[in-house]
Order: structure tokens, then C-alpha cells, then sequence
């Protein structure tokens, strides 16, 4: 069993999510902030590769003290559990995300990850190994469900992405479409890696919901015909 994943991301109008050096773009606007950090505190979870934390050092905490109160009230921690999907142990032991904010981390690693830099991460999260060379995020997510994630966001970025898409672990895209032009062939996109060669493989969506903010365009697709 694995939880319902969903990836939320925010892309320019020529498909990129960040400059071609990977430096962090705002892309929302103040309304789709808002709508993020929504669909962040109903999640039991939130995670992102280690190329966003080290190119964003994010907090992925929910900013609103509104809704961190509701989820207080609710029984849960403030924040869902953060998650880093990280082979190697890059993730530095002061990064953001192992110290904003009161919660549980995870950092996912392979057992290529030298050990002195997965005992450093241990003082600050739980450190799940799953996958040999890279995380098998099947199995990850199969863990991620054993702890009782159900609803499992993901914000990137388009390596991470690309690897859920890749083995079918996705169930519902959230695009932003924002109203800026950004360019560059190294830029990344929503899902970068290898892509499907065959048409047969391509992840295919449906429309859920199209919706007009922010002087651009959330597009919720699901996956699947259903
Ligand atoms: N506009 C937006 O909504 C967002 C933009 N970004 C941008 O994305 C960029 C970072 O993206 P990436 O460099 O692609 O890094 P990423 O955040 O997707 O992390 C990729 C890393 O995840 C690890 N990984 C381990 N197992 C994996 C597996 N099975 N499949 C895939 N990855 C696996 C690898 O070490 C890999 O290098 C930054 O420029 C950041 O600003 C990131 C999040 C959201
Ligand atoms: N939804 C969205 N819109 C943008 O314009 C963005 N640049 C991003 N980036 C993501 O937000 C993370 C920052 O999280 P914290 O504010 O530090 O909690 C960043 O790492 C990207 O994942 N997202």
C-alpha cells in the first residue's frame, strides 16, 4: 500500500520551474501561496528531492497560524512530516528543513550513503534506507503508508518528479501556471530525467479542475482515465 500522491508545482508560461542556474523564481502569486500552503497542511506529509534543498534550502512548513491551529485541534503536529529523497546523505545537517518548525523529518537515502553522513542526518530525522545506488521510491512510499501517511504531497523537483511518474506512483498533478517567460534549454522543467521514448509509456491525465488566479492558471489533472 502507498498513499495518495499528489505533486503541486509552480511553472513559468514556457514550462520551467526555475532558471537554468536553479536559482529559486517566484512563479505564485500571493493567491496561490495562500492555496499552497492550504493543500500543505492537509497533507500527512511533504517531500522534495535534495536538488530543492539544496538549490531553495526550503522549510516546508505551513506558514498560516490559522492552519497550523486547525491542525493542532485536529490532534496533529503543526507541520506534516517533511521528506527529503536523498541517495547520498547531501543534505546538509543544517538545512532548513531539519530545523524549522516543530514535527518529524525523514530523510530517504540509498545504501550508497556513506555512513558518517547518515549518522550526522540521524541526530536531526528518521533515516529511512530503501534502494541500493538511488531511493526506490516505491518502497519509500511503501513505508511512508506503514506511518501512517495517507496523503502525501510532493512540491519537487523535476528529477523527483520524474522518478514517480517514471514507476506510475502518481495520482493527481497540480500545475500553476504563472504568467512570466523564463527560457533557457537547461532549465528544469515539472519532469526532467530520462523521459518516456514510446508513446505508449507517456503518463496519460484528465482535467479535473481549471481555474483562473493570479494573473495565471492552476490546472489539477488526474492520472489515469477513471
Ligand atoms: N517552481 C516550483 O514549484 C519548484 C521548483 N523547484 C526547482 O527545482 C530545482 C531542483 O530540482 P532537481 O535539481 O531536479 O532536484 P530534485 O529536487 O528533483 O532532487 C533530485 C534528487 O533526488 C534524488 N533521488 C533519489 N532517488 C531518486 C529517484 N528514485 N528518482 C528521482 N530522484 C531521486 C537524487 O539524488 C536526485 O539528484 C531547483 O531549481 C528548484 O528551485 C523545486 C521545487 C518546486
Ligand atoms: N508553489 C510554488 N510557487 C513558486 O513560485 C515557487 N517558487 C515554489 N517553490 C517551492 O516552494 C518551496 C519553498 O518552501 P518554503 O517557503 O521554504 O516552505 C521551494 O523549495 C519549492 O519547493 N512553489
Amino acid at each position: 500500500m502507498r498513499p495518495f500522491v499528489f505533486i503541486n508545482v509552480a511553472m513559468s508560461a514556457d514550462g520551467k520551474i526555475s532558471t537554468r542556474e536553479r536559482r529559486q523564481v517566484r512563479i505564485s502569486g500571493k493567491e496561490d501561496f495562500s492555496r499552497v500552503d492550504r493543500i500543505k497542511a492537509e497533507s500527512d506529509a511533504i517531500m522534495v528531492g535534495i536538488g530543492t534543498v539544496l538549490a531553495d534550502n526550503p522549510s516546508l512548513t505551513v506558514k498560516s497560524p490559522e492552519l497550523r491551529a486547525e491542525r493542532r485541534s485536529a490532534g496533529k503536529d503543526e507541520h506534516p512530516v517533511r521528506v527529503v529523497v536523498d541517495s547520498l546523505g547531501k543534505t546538509p545537517p543544517s538545512a532548513d528543513i531539519l530545523h524549522k518548525g516543530t514535527g518529524k523529518r525523514i530523510v530517504a537515502v540509498s545504501r550508497k550513503a556513506p555512513l558518517e553522513k547518515v549518522e550526522a542526518l540521524r541526530k536531526h530525522a528518521a533515516v529511512i534506507v530503501a534502494g541500493d545506488a538511488t531511493v526506490d521510491l516505491a518502497v519509500l512510499l511503501d513505508d511512508l503508508y506503514r506511518q501512517g501517511v495517507r496523503r502525501l504531497m510532493v512540491e519537487g523537483g523535476g528529477t523527483l518528479i520524474w522518478g514517480l511518474f517514471a514507476q506510475g506512483l502518481v495520482d493527481e498533478l497540480q500545475t500553476f501556471v504563472g504568467n512570466i517567460v523564463i527560457g533557457g534549454k537547461d532549465a528544469p522543467t515539472p519532469a526532467d530525467g530520462t523521459g518516456f521514448l514510446r508513446e505508449e509509456d507517456f503518463t496519460r491525465l484528465r482535467i479535473i479542475e481549471a481555474t483562473r488566479f493570479d494573473d495565471g492558471l492552476l490546472i489539477r489533472w488526474g492520472v489515469g482515465k477513471r
